[in-house]
């Protein structure tokens, strides 16, 4: 493996989360520092400015490892790379680096970031099979096998963007942002907004519990994870039992053994 200072990207479809080692650790063991940076923010250059800047001088250059699943998100990232850090090495990965079977139709197509994810939530069950449910702008519940195998699973639209869609398609339904407590809802809800509120929770909260018992009969599901930006907020209304680990692709990603480079 390279021994540059080593920086892991996971670009979503909301935000691009960073990852490095605090520089007084070279071990990978440790725990990472993680920065949540919005490229469709205005200040996202300098905050990337003022993470370049956090890095070990001695590192001279780095190595960005980057996972993607949003190419406009990527391609604002590494041209920013060129521009602020050009003697970097910068390596987006494919399918191929994640090291992880599949058995679905077009593996080619299923986002890295689900692969990356099924993969740190079977090393985490230690190799045993789970269910990892990743809540970002869509959420996916994802199974992988006791064989470490992906097994595909479900993509349905993530909370912040299920109450933007009833905003946009309607005329009268207000813009809401999602609640903080989705365990104690107003059930019938009495307004509008108590309606939107536990429309939105119940169907994500309901397709979730339905989808971990479909794929408990299928295979002996040891753990069951969760993770993505909403994990905390959705996790107490979620039934089944469930371990919530922050950023599971990025840290599938930041340990990731690279094979030899892609020929240019
Ligand atoms: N600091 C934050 N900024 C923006 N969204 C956040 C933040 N913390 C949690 N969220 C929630 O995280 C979700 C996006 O999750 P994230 O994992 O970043 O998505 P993606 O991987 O698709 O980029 C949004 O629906 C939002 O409700
Ligand atoms: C399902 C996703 C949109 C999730 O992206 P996210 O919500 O994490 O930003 C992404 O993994 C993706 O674009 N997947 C490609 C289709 C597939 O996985 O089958
Ligand atoms: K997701």
């Amino acid at each position: 493996m390279s021994q540059r200072f080593r920086i892991a990207v996971d670009v979503g479809n909301s935000s691009i989360k960073i990852a490095h080692t605090p520089p007084q650790n070279t071990q990978h063991d440790v725990d990472l520092c993680i920065v949540r940076v919005s490229l469709t923010g205005t200040d996202w250059q300098s905050q990337m400015a003022a993470l370049a800047g956090s890095f070990p001088e001695s590192s001279g250059s780095v190595q960005w490892l980057i996972a993607s699943v949003n190419s406009v998100g990527c391609d604002r990232l590494t041209t920013w790379i060129q521009q602020h850090r050009p003697t970097d090495q910068v390596r987006v990965i494919d399918r191929a680096d994640v090291g992880i079977e599949t058995d679905v139709r077009m593996p080619h197509r299923v986002g890295i970031d689900r692969l990356l994810a099924a993969k740190s939530g079977f090393d985490l069950a230690s190799e045993r099979s789970a269910i990892v449910i990743d809540a970002g702008t869509t959420i996916t519940v994802d199974l992988v096998s006791a064989a470490g195998v992906f097994r595909g699973g479900a993509i349905l639209p993530g909370l912040g963007l299920q109450f933007r869609a009833l905003h946009e398609a309607t005329d009268k339904l207000p813009r809401l942002e999602p609640p903080d407590d989705l365990a104690n809802m107003e059930s019938p809800g009495r307004d509008t907004q108590a309606a939107m509120e536990l429309g939105v929770v119940s169907g994500i909260v309901g397709a979730i519990d339905r989808l971990i018992e479909s794929f408990q009969t299928q295979c002996d599901v040891s753990q069951i994870f969760l993770t993505g930006g909403d994990a905390k907020r959705l996790s107490p209304a979620i039934r089944s039992s469930h371990r919530i680990v922050a950023d599971m692709p990025l840290r599938g990603l930041y340990g990731i053994e690279l094979s030899a480079p892609h020929s240019p």
